[in-house]
C-alpha cells in the first residue's frame, strides 16, 4: 500500500513539471498526492541533472542556460530569468482503459523511451531548457555508445526520437496534451557518438488545434548542422493521448 502510495506520488512529480499540466491536473486527488510531505513524498530521479558522464562541453553549455534560469536584479534579488530547465523523469502517468482510479494510474513497467536506461553516459544523455518568451527550446544532448548506427555514429532513428521528444516537449509546453502528426527530418551530416549537440526548436505557428514546431540539430558550437527537422502535433483530448 505504502509503496503504491509512494508510486502515485512520484507520478504526479513526474506530470506536474509541465506548466499546462499543472493547470489542467487539478482533480484535488491528485493536488493531494503531489503535495504530500515527507516520507509520502520522496523525490524522484531528475534524470536531467548533470552526472560523471557528461563531458566538459556538456557541463559547461548546461551552466550557461541554467545561469540564465534565475537572475539577480539590481538591488541583489534573485528573480526568474528568461530560461527555464525542464526536469525529466523516466516515468509518465498511466491511465487504466475503461476508467480514471487514481489506484491504476500507474503501469508499473512502463517508462520513458528516451530515459529507461539506468547506466549514466550509455544512451540518451540530455537537458532541456525552455525560453518561454522567445517560444523557443534548447535540448544539449550527448549521445552515448549504445545509439551507434553508422560505425562511430549516431543511428538515425535515435536522433528522429530525440527530435521528437524534444519538438514534443515544446508543443506540450504551449498547446497542452499533442501528439506528433507528422515528423519530417533531413539529415545533413552525421553526428559522432559520444559528442555533444544541440536541438533548438522553435514555434513556426499555431492553427487551431496545430502546432508547427521547426527542429534544427547542430555541433555544440552551432557551427556544424546536423540535422533538420519540421513537425506537426495536434492537440488532443487527455483521453485520446491515454488510448481510453
Ligand atoms: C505529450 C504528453 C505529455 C506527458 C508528459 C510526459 C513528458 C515527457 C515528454 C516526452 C515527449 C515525447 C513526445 C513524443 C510524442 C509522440 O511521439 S506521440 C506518438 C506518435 N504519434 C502518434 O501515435 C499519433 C497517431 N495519430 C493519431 O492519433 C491521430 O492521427 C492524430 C494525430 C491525433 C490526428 O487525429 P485527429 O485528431 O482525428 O485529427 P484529424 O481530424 O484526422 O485531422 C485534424 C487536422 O490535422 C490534419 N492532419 C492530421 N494528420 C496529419 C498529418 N499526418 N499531416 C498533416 N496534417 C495532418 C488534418 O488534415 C486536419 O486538418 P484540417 O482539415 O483541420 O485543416
Amino acid at each position: 500500500m505504502l509503496r503504491s502510495i509512494v508510486r502515485i506520488s512520484r507520478v504526479c512529480q513526474s506530470l506536474g513539471s509541465l506548466p499546462y499540466v499543472q493547470t489542467q491536473l487539478g482533480h484535488p486527488a491528485v493536488r493531494t498526492m503531489s503535495t504530500l510531505p515527507w516520507p509520502f513524498n520522496s523525490a524522484p530521479r531528475d534524470f536531467s541533472l548533470p552526472n560523471s558522464s557528461w563531458s566538459s562541453e556538456m557541463t559547461r553549455l548546461y551552466e550557461h542556460y541554467n545561469s540564465q534560469c534565475e537572475v539577480e536584479t539590481e538591488d541583489g534579488e534573485k528573480q526568474r530569468g528568461p530560461w527555464r530547465r525542464l526536469p525529466s523523469y523516466n516515468r509518465s502517468l498511466k491511465y487504466a482503459k475503461g476508467g480514471v482510479y487514481l489506484s491504476k494510474f500507474v503501469q508499473s513497467k512502463a517508462r520513458l523511451f528516451t530515459r529507461n536506461i539506468k547506466t549514466a553516459g550509455a544512451a540518451f544523455e540530455y537537458v532541456m531548457f525552455i525560453n518561454k518568451e522567445e517560444q523557443r527550446s534548447v535540448c544539449i544532448f550527448q549521445a552515448g555508445h549504445l545509439l551507434e548506427g553508422p560505425p562511430g555514429h549516431v543511428h538515425g532513428g535515435a536522433i528522429a526520437t530525440m527530435i521528437d521528444s524534444v519538438t514534443g516537449t515544446h508543443a506540450t509546453y504551449l498547446s497542452g496534451p499533442v501528439m506528433t502528426a507528422n515528423l519530417n527530418i533531413n539529415y545533413r551530416s552525421p553526428i559522432p557518438l559520444g559528442s555533444t549537440v544541440l536541438l533548438e526548436s522553435c514555434m513556426d505557428k499555431k492553427e487551431g488545434r496545430k502546432t508547427f514546431i521547426s527542429c534544427k540539430v547542430t555541433s555544440a558550437d552551432s557551427s556544424k548542422l546536423h540535422t533538420e527537422a519540421t513537425a506537426l502535433f495536434l492537440s488532443v483530448s487527455v483521453s485520446h493521448l491515454l488510448g481510453m
